[in-house]
């Protein structure tokens, strides 16, 4: 067998250093260009790709990496697993991840603690694999006839099967993998990468038994290449001995956010993940070399401590950013560098000086008095009707307001111009809201390019990207700002739009706000403080803006954490000292409000089900959470709450307009486990993805929904 390289990484972005892919995508998908040329466009990433890498002096190339959606989905093909009803379809694959006419989408969901969506893949009894391996044949063709030998990247089949549900059918689809395996060898690859990242989360004694069953079988095949399993996310824990035992000549671990595992694991190479692949920061080169030094193996590569799709191409597209917050920063392109550097570097052999630990931030004074005492005080000062009804915030972005944002960025609009573009938008959401008869009113937050990079643009120690763009699913990308220093915030930041709304209408219109923990998980965050303390210096600046709204008359005021559960660690013995922090740092925010203040808060993403207790405890007076896409699944779990709560009648990730009758389908179903005077009428989220014409048909249904259970009453 050939020795693995001494330098890889796990993977790499594939959206194109100026979002290539999604533009070929999107215009493949409306029809204005054909497969051919999304096809070229694919084939030209990846020669990019393979060129800057070798270039950048990197020597195991990893291929079929690229994906034309997501390699999830890739591996489903891979394996056969295409429901049938997708078989008949113009396009199978685009059929599955995005839906056709009459054919709703595969599920979509995250990718274990990041910010990428995957296809989940959909496997029944039924389900027949067969192996079509077109895809990692051709792209190790493709590369070789430009001068580059590559090792294919496969989803491993322990992670593959766990993800859909269905680690009972390993042994059908394991003939999958021998025949890949195989087909590999016959085309003279050397090494073949198996993602296996399910296997850094709690493992049950089954669950570690089929590792230990799959790479036994694998690894025992005679015609294969090397078998490189590569682990991320964590530390394998348990599964590290399970894998250690198998035939297996090649282990990944990703070395910055697990340890140096104590097991010797001579007589198998160890791929160290000791670059990270999920922040934007430099390497330290000494921790780097001493964990290169202290692992105990045959023969230690120098790695990412997962693929590198999760940060931006390049910092050389960055020309703007201060220097000195430059000079901080990697890349993928400058991550690929350092990864080439350490491994010439020689190890070192003592073990590095541990990070300072910061001073726990001051405690904020809790203003608020009980659920009961605010609650009258509330109902008092807004007189709200039964069944209050109000949205999330974002109403539709209509293409002129994000063209003015582009005109002030180019210099051709200027700010006060911009500025009545916003409030006249403001004003018409207004009136539509009033017209429509809804209770609590929103300004609609078209001010706001995205609900993070919004307020990281008004905050100190926060810097925002002009191409640090990273795929989220599909064709969508996003650009995390980057946390790099202290948190402050200036000046107020939202009160001239909430006041201005607030002038407009009798009605009370919400203030909103992101809070603490979604505006650092949807960051790149500095990594020289503890997570909570980061998330406590945001929650201070958000307390600060809470003050100021409150002062300036706003009587109702609403922080999101959408992405509370999404910091959530992978590992359940981690789990419970995160909400701790997570609700502190929200209760943080929120406790300066006096007790006629309503605090709303909004969740969304599904499986909120998993953390309902850590959402009472954020002590939000009202609680606005994704239900109606999920099919209602949350309201048995929600019995327990002790507060305002609108689980969502309206689906806006649809372009479906719910009728009535649904919409009232929904507030029984939600009445049957709360008392009346505690549920709130409200969509999923926001509506900022949808159209006004959406946005009216349906708010006027659960208008009307409303009004019949009103007179019920
Ligand atoms: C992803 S949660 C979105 C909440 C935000 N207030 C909005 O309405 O868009
Ligand atoms: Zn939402």
């Amino acid at each position: 067998m050939s020795p693995f390289p001494t330098s890889t990484v796990l993977g790499y972005p594939r959206i194109g250093p100026r979002r290539e892919l999604k533009r070929a995508l999107e215009s493949y998908w409306n029809g204005t260009s054909g497969r051919d040329e999304l096809d070229r466009v694919g084939a030209e990433i990846r020669e990019r790709t393979w060129r800057r890498l070798a270039e950048l002096g990197l020597e195991g190339l990893p291929s079929n990496t690229f994906s034309m959606y997501d390699q999830v989905l890739d591996t489903a093909v891979l394996l056969g697993a295409v429901p049938a009803r997708y078989r008949a379809a113009d396009d199978p694959y685009f059929a599955m991840a995005r839906g056709t006419e009459g054919l709703a989408p595969l599920r979509m969901t995250k990718w274990f603690d990041t910010n990428y969506h995957y296809i989940v893949p959909e496997i029944g009894p039924d389900t027949v694999f067969a192996l079509d391996a077109a895809k990692p044949l051709a792209e190790v063709r493709e590369a070789r006839a430009l001068g580059f030998e590559t090792r294919p990247v496969v989803v491993g089949p322990v992670t593959f099967l766990l993800l859909a549900g269905a680690l009972d059918r390993l042994d059908d689809v394991l003939g999958c993998y021998a025949e890949l395996l195989s087909l590999l060898a016959a085309e003279g690859v050397a090494w073949v990468q198996l993602d296996e990242p399910a296997l850094v989360g709690d493992r049950s004694a089954e669950e570690l038994a089929a590792v230990r069953a799959a790479y036994a079988r694998l690894g025992s095949l005679a015609d294969r290449p090397g078998l490189f399993v590569a682990s991320y996310f964590g530390d394998l824990g348990e599964a590290l001995p399970a894998l250690a035992a198998t035939p297996v000549e090649a282990i990944g671990l990703d070395l910055v956010r697990g340890g140096v595992p104590a097991l010797d694991l001579s007589g198998k190479t160890v791929v160290a993940g000791v670059v990270s692949g999920r922040d934007v920061w430099r390497t330290s080169p000494e921790r780097a070399l001493a964990a290169l030094g202290a692992v105990r193996a045959s023969e230690v590569t120098v790695s990412t401590s997962c693929s590198l799709l999760h940060v931006p191409y390049s910092v050389a597209a960055e020309p703007e950013l201060e220097p000195g917050l430059r000079a901080r920063l990697a890349f993928a392109e400058e991550k690929v560098a350092e990864v080439v550097a350490l491994a010439r570097s020689p190890r070192l052999d003592a073990s590095p000086a541990e990070p300072s630990v910061a001073l726990p931030a001051p405690v904020a004074p809790e203003r608020r008095g009980p659920y009961a005492v605010r609650a009258a005080a509330q109902a008092e000062h807004l007189g709200l009707p039964p069944l209050p009804i109000t949205t999330i915030g974002s109403f539709p972005q209509t293409g002129s307001l994000r063209a003015a944002r582009a005109a002030v960025a180019s210099g051709t609009l200027s700010q006060d111009d911009y500025e009545r573009q916003v409030e006249a938008e403001i004003e018409r959401v207004i009136r539509v809201q009033e017209r429509l008869g809804l209770d609590v009113l929103v300004h609609g937050e078209p001010e706001r390019n995205d609900m993070v990079q919004y307020f990281a643009e008004h905050l100190d120690g926060f810097a925002v990207t002009r191409n640090g763009w990273v795929q989220s699913y599909g064709s969508r990308c996003t650009r995390p700002p980057i946390l790099h220093g202290d948190v402050g915030r200036p000046a107020p930041i939202t009160v001239r739009w909430a006041t201005y709304a607030q002038s407009l209408t009798d009605k009370p219109v919400k203030g909103m706000l992101t809070g603490p923990v979604t505006i650092v998980a949807w960051s790149f965050v500095r990594d020289d403080l503890p997570l909570r303390d980061v998330v406590f210096q945001v929650a201070d600046a958000v307390r600060d803006e809470v003050r100021d709204l409150e002062a300036a008359g706003v009587s109702i005021i609403q922080v999101d954490e959408p992405a509370l559960r999404e910091l959530l660690p992978l590992r359940r013995a981690a789990q419970a000292d995160y909400l701790e922090w997570a609700v502190a740092a929200y209760r943080r925010a929120t406790s300066g409000a006096s007790d006629r203040t309503q605090i709303h808060t909004h969740l969304c993403y599904s499986d909120a089900d998993q953390i309902v207790t850590a959402i009472d405890g954020l002590d939000a007076d009202v609680t606005t959470i994704e239900s109606a896409r999920s099919g209602a699944r949350i309201l048995p779990t929600v019995g327990s709450f002790t507060r305002g709560l609108g689980p969502g009648v309206y689906d806006i990730h649809s372009p479906r307009v719910p009728a009535a009758a649904e919409v009232e389908d929904l507030l029984r179903r939600t009445l049957a486990v709360l008392p009346v005077e505690r549920v709130w009428v409200n969509p999923d989220c926001g509506l900022k993805t949808r159209t006004y014409e959406e946005v009216e048909a349906a708010l006027a249904n659960v208008v009307t929904a409303t009004r019949t259970l009103r007179a019920d009453l």
